[in-house]
């Protein structure tokens, strides 16, 4: 049987809280007086620490939504995203900005960037804590990235191992040990 333990400390909780308001910064200047229109749709789980720190971040008065989807089992892709729980507001002709707290495969917000534009959401960006991914190859823009991470398996600030870390206001690598 393995247990899973803290390893080291990726980023510190002052380090995201930097990341952050330097990412809240960026929308405002792109979408100044704007904003009120800009739905933000934030990826559950995952997703919560992430979107309650931006959107405060941003400030006055903004729009949002989430949805929940999953495709992690243990520490690994099942390459297959199910959509848990959909959106209650209709994105049909919206700028819609999603937030996820990692991005590793680029599966999650490729398949849900795809899902949006069918619906009709006239602009589908990205928002993302964390960018995993160790080359570009992923065909597609990530418009706002909080810091690149190292492609180890992480939890804290959203991320979770089957359910468990994800309140950590910090990102650390785990361990699995034989027990
Ligand atoms: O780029 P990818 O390889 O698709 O991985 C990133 C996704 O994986 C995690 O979600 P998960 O499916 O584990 O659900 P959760 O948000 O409930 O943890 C994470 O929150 C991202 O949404
Ligand atoms: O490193 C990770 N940790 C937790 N969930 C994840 N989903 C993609 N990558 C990760």
């Amino acid at each position: 049987m393995k247990r899973a333990q803290l390893g080291t400390t990726v980023f510190t909780a002052a380090q995201i809280s930097q990341m952050v308001a330097r990412v809240a910064t960026e929308i405002q200047q792109d979408y100044a007086d704007q904003i009120s229109e800009v739905i933000f749709v934030g990826v559950m789980k995952g997703a919560y620490l992430w979107m309650g720190d931006l959107l405060r971040a941003i400030g006055g008065d903004v729009q949002m939504d989430y949805l929940r989807v999953g495709s992690y089992l243990n520490d690994g892709s099942t390459g297959e995203v199910t959509l848990l729980d959909d959106l209650r507001l209709d994105v049909t002709g919206k700028t819609v900005i999603l937030l996820d707290e990692v991005i590793d495969s680029g599966l999650t917000l490729l398949w849900l960037k795809e899902l949006l534009q069918a619906r009709g959401a006239e602009a589908v960006k990205i928002a993302v804590a964390f960018d995993k991914r160790q080359t570009q190859q992923v065909a597609f823009p990530v418009d706002y990235i909080g810091a690149s991470a190292p492609n180890d398996f992480l939890v804290g600030y959203g991320m979770d191992y089957n359910d468990h870390f994800r309140n950590l206001s910090y990102i650390a690598t785990l361990d699995l040990v034989e027990v």
